[in-house]
Formats: C-alpha cells, sequence, structure tokens
C-alpha cells in the first residue's frame, strides 16, 4: 500500500535549472552555504543527451588566456575536495603535451601560464611517449599536472554531496514557464515552485530557454563526434599506462584543434576528437542523416596517419556529446541584464568541465549578491550587443 503523500514543498531561497555539471556544482556550493536549494532536470539521471556525460575529460592548468589559467589552482583543489568528501578518486594524473609549430602564440602562451620551459622536439617527445610524430618544426610542451576527470563519476559525486547537504534534486521534471518577480515562479512538468533567486544552466538549451526571459544570447550547440581509435599492434603505444593527453593549437589541418586522452573507457581505444561539430537542436542531434558527409571524421584521419600512425585511421567506436559555443569562446556567467535575482552559466564552448568547481561557486556568489571571487568581465552577458529584447 502506498504511504500517504506528504504535500510538496514549494518554496526554496534557490531554485537551480539542469543538473549537469555546471548547474550541479552551483547546487552544492548552495548548500555547502546551508542555503535551500531546489536543483531541477529534465531528464531521468544519468541521462546522456547533454554535455557532461561520458567517462573522460582532460583537466590542465595550461591555458592560453590568463582569466581561466588564474583559476585552476582553485579548481584542483576543489576536485580534490570532492575526492575527499565522496571517498572516489575522480582524477588520474596523466600530464598533457601541447601540440604545435614552434613559436605559435598560443602555444607560448600556454607555456607562461605554467611557469616552465619544458618544450620537447620530435625526437624527445617520441622517445618520451611512443606513438606520437610531430613534423617538422613542431615542438611539444609539457604540462605534466594535467589529467583526466572522470566525467560521469564525477557528476554523481557532486550531486551526491549537495543532497547529503540537504538540497532537493528532482529529475525527471522539466522546467516549462518561470515568472520573474521578487520571488520567481517556475513552473515543471510536475509543479510550481517559488524562490527569490533563480540560476539557469541548461547547456545547450538554455539559449532558446532563456527567450521567454527577454534574452537573445549567441549560443550554437554543436553536435560533436566523440571517436575512439585502435591500436594497429595492441600494446604498441603505452596507451592505458604511460600515455599523456593531448591537444593541438595552431594547426592548419586543424584550425580548431584536435585533443586527445589516453586509453580509459574503452581498452586498447585511444579518445582523439575535433575540438568542433556541426550546428544543431539539443532536441534533433540524433536526426542527422547516417550518410551525411562527415568532415571531423575526415580530419581526424589525415591527422592520426600524420601523427598518431600507430592507431587505425578509422574510428573503431563513436559517441555523441553537445558543445554550446558562444561566439568568442568564452563562458557566460551573469546575471539577467534587467532581472538582477535571475543568473545564467552558459557558453562552455567546449571547455567547462574541469572548471565546473570554480563556475559553479561564482554562479552562487553572483546568485547571493556577493562579490565574485574573480573578474568577471570576460563573462559579461552584455558583451554581446543586442541581447536585451525590446518588449518583455
Ligand atoms: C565531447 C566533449 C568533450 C569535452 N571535453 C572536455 C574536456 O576535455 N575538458 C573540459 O573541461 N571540458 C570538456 N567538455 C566540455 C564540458 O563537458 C561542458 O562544458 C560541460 O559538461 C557543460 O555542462 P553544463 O552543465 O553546462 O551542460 P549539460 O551537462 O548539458 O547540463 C545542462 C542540463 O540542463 C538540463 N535542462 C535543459 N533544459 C532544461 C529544462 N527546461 N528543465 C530542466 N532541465 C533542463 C539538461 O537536460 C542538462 O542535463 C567537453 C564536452 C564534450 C561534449
Ligand atoms: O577543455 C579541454 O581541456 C579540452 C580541450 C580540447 C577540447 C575539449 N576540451
Amino acid at each position: 500500500m502506498a504511504a500517504p503523500s506528504q504535500p510538496q514543498k514549494s518554496t526554496y531561497d534557490v531554485i537551480v535549472i539542469g543538473a549537469g555539471i555546471q548547474g550541479s556544482f552551483t547546487a552544492y556550493h548552495l548548500a555547502q552555504r546551508h542555503k535551500d536549494t531546489l536543483l531541477l532536470e529534465q531528464f531521468l539521471l544519468p541521462h546522456s543527451r547533454g554535455s557532461s556525460h561520458g567517462q573522460s575529460r582532460i583537466i590542465r592548468s595550461a591555458y592560453p588566456q590568463q582569466y581561466y589559467s588564474c583559476m585552476m589552482p582553485e579548481s584542483f583543489r576543489l576536485w580534490q575536495q570532492l575526492e575527499a568528501e565522496t571517498g572516489t578518486t575522480l582524477y588520474r594524473q596523466t600530464g598533457l603535451v601541447l601540440l604545435g609549430p614552434a613559436g605559435d602564440p598560443e602555444l607560448e602562451a600556454c607555456r607562461r601560464s605554467l611557469g616552465v620551459d619544458e618544450v620537447l622536439d620530435a625526437a624527445a617527445l617520441a622517445q618520451r611517449f611512443p606513438g606520437f610524430q610531430l613534423q617538422a618544426g613542431q615542438v611539444a610542451v609539457l604540462d605534466s599536472t594535467a589529467g583526466v576527470l572522470f566525467a560521469d563519476r564525477a557528476l554523481r559525486a557532486v550531486q551526491e554531496v549537495f543532497c547529503q547537504h540537504g538540497g532537493t534534486l528532482r529529475d525527471g521534471e522539466k522546467v516549462l514557464h518561470i515568472k520573474p518577480g521578487a520571488m520567481v515562479t517556475v513552473t515543471t512538468t510536475a509543479g510550481v515552485y517559488q524562490a527569490p533567486r533563480l540560476i539557469i544552466t541548461a547547456g545547450a538549451w538554455t539559449g532558446a530557454f532563456v527567450e521567454q526571459l527577454g534574452l537573445c544570447l549567441p549560443l550554437q550547440p554543436l553536435r560533436i563526434d566523440v571517436c575512439y581509435w585502435r591500436e594497429k599492434q595492441p600494446g604498441s603505444t603505452g596507451l592505458g599506462d604511460v600515455s599523456p593527453c593531448f591537444l593541438t593549437l595552431g594547426l592548419s589541418q586543424a584550425p580548431h584543434g584536435i585533443y586527445g586522452l589516453p586509453s580509459i573507457e574503452y581498452p586498447g581505444l585511444m579518445k582523439v576528437c575535433h575540438h568542433h561539430g556541426s550546428p544543431t537542436d539539443p532536441e534533433k542531434r540524433d536526426q542527422a542523416s547516417s550518410s551525411a558527409p562527415r568532415p571531423d571524421i575526415a580530419i581526424l584521419s589525415s591527422f592520426i596517419s600524420s601523427y598518431l600512425p600507430r592507431l587505425e585511421t578509422q574510428p573503431a567506436v563513436m559517441e555523441t556529446c553537445l558543445y554550446t559555443n558562444s561566439p568568442d569562446e568564452d563562458f557566460i556567467l551573469d546575471r539577467h541584464p534587467k532581472f538582477s535575482n535571475i543568473v545564467i552559466g552558459a557558453g562552455f564552448s567546449g571547455h567547462g568541465f574541469k572548471l565546473a568547481p570554480v563556475v559553479g561557486k561564482l554562479l552562487c556568489e553572483l546568485s547571493l549578491g556577493e562579490e565574485p571571487s574573480y573578474d568577471m568581465a570576460h563573462f559579461a552577458i552584455t558583451r554581446f550587443p543586442g541581447v536585451l529584447r525590446a518588449a518583455q
């Protein structure tokens, strides 16, 4: 017999929409600060329809932009804290090599961000990491702090701590409507909730979702092919033990960049992907025709035959994921220009996972009306002209 149901609680200190890694870390910080927080997710958890699923993401200290590299020490520390809180391993240190033409400005900026000088030429790279083959005039910069975050495990861990601190996570509940006001009213497929503060971290759905709030954000969801490549000779590249992550910068054959991770999810397969994809609608991402040309695979195959010649040149496994790109590929972390009790975190442009602990802290601070811990100039909504629609 079903227990008599309790009347559902409907008022909170803060409501967060979207339980990907950004919304979940935001809710985690709020709950740790004793804010009564409701985290709403449209799909039943765990799910693979957004941007935060899968087993692996790169974490690195090297960034060409100082306004990201300065956040990395705190991000590493907060990831460690989450590991300690949950007793789980969320990070494997593998190192990362940045590959590009000697003297490339972004490569140089990354080297400066590391504060070290370890530059490897082709012979030194091949000796240290068998499997990599640089071309004439190219070098590798080593970020030894870098490694792999276990993404699915991390998402579960942060949601677990949120709930342990008294947070409410309601999945399978899609937000349909927001009514701004001193108390924001949120209507979902299952109920109506109110809070004096709202945070929207809806990933690839954010652009369309915030139109109801008079915002026209220049966000482009991209469908990303996530490809895994088999070694021609099993064991020949040290994929499972010594191989680092890598990221290319300034290569003319792949201006958006190509990146790779050692074998984590599938034994003997290396994850190598193009840091770009095809424009899509998150509701229709599986409707792409299977016979449509796959420019990303062609770019990757050609890269692999030159730079990773010990791998087969056709992917053994393919999955999909979503990026949500802003025009400058910087995040959007800001208050709504008109409704200051509504905060938006979006546009993570394929590099937001590693920074989620700090992003969550910043969104929490913005929502509580506090001075953010970092300079927010690069993340302002108003850097894009015309974001506020006339009538509201
Ligand atoms: C292939 C790939 C590789 C990547 N590699 C790296 C990497 O190596 N390192 C790195 O740092 N970053 C990486 N990233 C980027 C990183 O994964 C993303 O920046 C991050 O996951 C974005 O998280 P999010 O919470 O914004 O989005 P999501 O995880 O998509 O979360 C948004 C959530 O909002 C929910 N939602 C939307 N609308 C509603 C609604 N109306 N009601 C309720 N819920 C709603 C969605 O269902 C979703 O769960 C990669 C991304 C991809 C796709
Ligand atoms: O954020 C990162 O470190 C990687 C770089 C390459 C593309 C995917 N994201």
